[in-house]
């Protein structure tokens, strides 16, 4: 269920306004009068996936008789992290061992980053939300979730490391079996 009517874009605009009056901003100069109202239509966007949910992503599904490894990588993110509000952004790898007949559409892969990246967020939860939505939603035999990100709020502030990329992983049922686990480790570190 697609439902974002608890998304308060007038809300958002006055909170606009007062920071950018107390950062000592005069919002009513020009360049800054659509701010609060662009920055209301960005938020809907940016932070969509708090009124979506994993289950309507994944609910189709198909009847492929396979039980081996399925794995997309290098799917595209932008977060924001929850606790500076600026993005974080890389890259998510996904792989999964499908139970029998339960496939997924690989699109819907990059959709369910996208319903657990567009909000508010730490990348550790971010890797796990992902790994636990196929499990629960397709019933996979086994999930690996690595992502890999720049935080801009270690990079333009703070500590100033703009070379730091973080990496999260989540690892779930059969793909622990270190074999399998390789396996796909392999797959994700291949040379492009
Ligand atoms: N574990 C984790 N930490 C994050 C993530 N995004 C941002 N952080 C960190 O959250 C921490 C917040 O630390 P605080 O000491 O409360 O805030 P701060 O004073 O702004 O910290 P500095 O960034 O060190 O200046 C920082 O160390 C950030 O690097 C994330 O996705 N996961
Ligand atoms: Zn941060």
């Amino acid at each position: 269920m697609n439902n974002d009517s608890s998304y308060n874009e007038e809300g958002v605009r006055q909170a606009v306004r007062l920071f950018l009056e107390s950062i000592g901003e005069d919002p009513n100069r020009e360049g800054l009068l659509d701010t609060p109202d662009r920055i209301a239509r960005a938020g809907r966007e940016l932070f969509a996936g708090l009124h979506q949910n994993p289950h309507d992503v994944l609910e189709k599904h198909f009847s492929v008789d396979t039980e081996e490894m399925v794995l997309v990588r290098d799917i595209e993110l932008y977060s924001v992290c929850e606790h500076h509000l600026l993005p974080f952004h890389g890259v998510a790898h996904i792989g999964y061992i499908p139970a029998k007949n339960e496939v997924v559409g690989l699109s819907k892969l990059a959709r369910l980053v996208e319903v657990f990246a567009r909000r508010p967020q730490v990348q550790e939860r971010l890797t796990q939300q992902i790994a636990d939505a196929l499990v629960h939603e397709i019933h996979a035999k086994g999930v690996i979730v690595v992502t890999d990100c720049e935080h801009l709020c270690m990079s333009m502030r703070g500590v100033k490391k703009s070379q730091a990329r973080t990496l999260t992983s989540a690892v779930r049922g059969a793909m622990r079996d270190s074999a399998t686990r390789a396996e796909a480790m392999q797959l994700i570190l291949q040379q492009r």
